[in-house]
């Protein structure tokens, strides 16, 4: 079993994230975890704090001399502001005349639409939204990708399989439905887009929402689509609701901040086809599967299960809910009507939840090769899944 967990507030001293289940002998050091982090904080429409936020990276536990150790692994992620919200963040009581009245420490009563705020305060029975939105905020994120950034290490040590990640669009403005696919070696192209979309055409057209939009004072939300390239079938499984693969990844990737839907393959799409016209017909092939599909509608699971072709799912991002224009709220001291709490925001997050996304992806699928191959160390696991590849092969012998 493999297990992540994260804690640590938006504005606290740090965030801490533990990676549990992971082998032995995986080759990753801090300056990998900081390669992702980096990606991570890139993108068009970002928020002003992503411009000073370094994201300092310490890994406390469970990683030596660039091997891991088969133990919990432990990172902390520093964050840069902290010395100017010691006061308002501290773990420990402050006298009052300390806290003096700024942006900072105003008690932040007027829930923003669309955040945890209101639900947070009703539900913990806090009386304002500080409490709620630390937690709820997605500089969270940085801890998973940190995780994420060692599951992508294993599974490209086990079986050479890449993660990666492209816009397919913002607001209105799309990639051509008929571009191609990204490959595995496109990912630097994408990063290099300002918008991490893998077409011109959409970069061009995404980044000129993303303009507009600001100029409007609003925000924006998009669609992100993440791929998986080299993984063999059997990964997940169909016996039990809770180890079918689709429903872990779409779990895992409605619980990043802000996403409101996940689709596996042509999901939608497909739902509007006829049968004959929704699914990947199937021929004899050269690979070690033994066959190969004339398409991917299914994005590469079937019954749960990774049938060898490139696992594919799109997730929807909804606009960012700081709306610089604010929007109507209530004032929770006086039930007055109000404006909602404004100071900075992303006018558009899409291309940076990219990266955590991967992360996340990475993060189940490792847990699944896990399962399916086990092992305490690398080289256990890749002996197991070598064997399991040599059968899947021989069993077409002479056919
Ligand atoms: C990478 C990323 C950056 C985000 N940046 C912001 C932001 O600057 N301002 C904001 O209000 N929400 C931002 N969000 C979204 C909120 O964290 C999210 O809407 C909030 O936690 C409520 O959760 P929900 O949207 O899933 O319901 C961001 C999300 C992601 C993934
Ligand atoms: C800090 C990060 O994202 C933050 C996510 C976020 C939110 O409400 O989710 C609000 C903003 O934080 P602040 O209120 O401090 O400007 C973003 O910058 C990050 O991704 O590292």
């Amino acid at each position: 079993m493999l297990r992540w967990i994260t804690a640590g507030e938006s504005h606290g001293p740090a965030l801490v994230a533990v990676l549990e289940g992971m082998v032995a002998g995986v080759e990753v050091t801090t300056s990998d975890l900081t390669a992702q982090l980096e990606r991570r904080r890139l993108g068009f429409g970002r928020s002003p704090r992503m411009g000073f936020e370094a994201d300092e990276v310490e890994v406390l536990g469970g990683v030596r001399h660039g091997l891991t150790q088969g133990g919990p692994i432990a990172v902390r992620i520093g964050n840069t502001e902290w010395p100017k919200w010691q006061k308002v963040m501290s773990p420990d009581p402050v006298d009052p005349s300390e806290l003096k009245p700024t942006g900072r420490n105003e008690a932040l009563t007027r829930p923003r639409p669309g955040h945890a705020d209101l639900p947070g305060m009703q539900k913990f029975g806090f009386d304002e939204a500080r409490p709620v939105l630390e937690r709820a905020s997605a500089r969270e994120t940085a801890a998973r990708t940190a995780l994420g950034t060692v599951a992508r290490h294993f599974l490209k040590q086990l079986l050479d399989v890449d993660v990666i990640s492209h816009v397919v669009s913002i607001g209105g403005a799309s990639t051509p439905a008929d571009a191609p696919l990204p490959g595995p070696g496109d990912l630097a192209a994408i990063d290099e887009s300002p918008v991490r979309a893998f077409h011109p055409d959409g970069t061009a057209a995404m980044v000129a929402e993303v303009e507009a939009v600001k100029e409007a004072g609003d925000t924006v939300g998009g669609v992100i689509e993440v791929i998986v390239y080299g993984l063999p079938p059997g990964l997940g499984s169909h016996v039990h609701w809770d180890r079918r693969l689709d429903a872990r990844l779409a779990g895992a990737l409605m619980g990043v901040q802000a996403m409101k839907g996940v689709e596996v393959g042509d999901g939608f799409t497909s739902a509007t086809r006829w049968g004959s016209q929704a699914h990947d017909e199937i021929d004899r092939g050269d690979g070690p599967k033994g066959v190969t599909r004339r398409s991917n509608r299914a994005g590469g699971l079937e019954g749960g299960i990774t049938n060898g072709e490139p696992l594919r799912v799109r997730v929807a991002m909804k606009p960012i809910s700081t709306v610089p224009r604010a929007l109507a709220t209530i004032d929770t001291r006086t039930g007055e009507p109000a404006v909602a709490i404004h100071q900075r925001s992303d006018v558009c997050a899409v291309p940076r939840a990219g990266v955590v996304l991967e992360s996340v992806v990475a993060l189940v699928v490792a847990e699944a090769a896990l399962e399916k191959f086990g092992g305490d160390s690398l080289a256990e696991t890749r002996r197991n899944a070598d064997s399991y590849l040599r059968e899947l092969e021989a069993r077409w012998e002479g056919r």
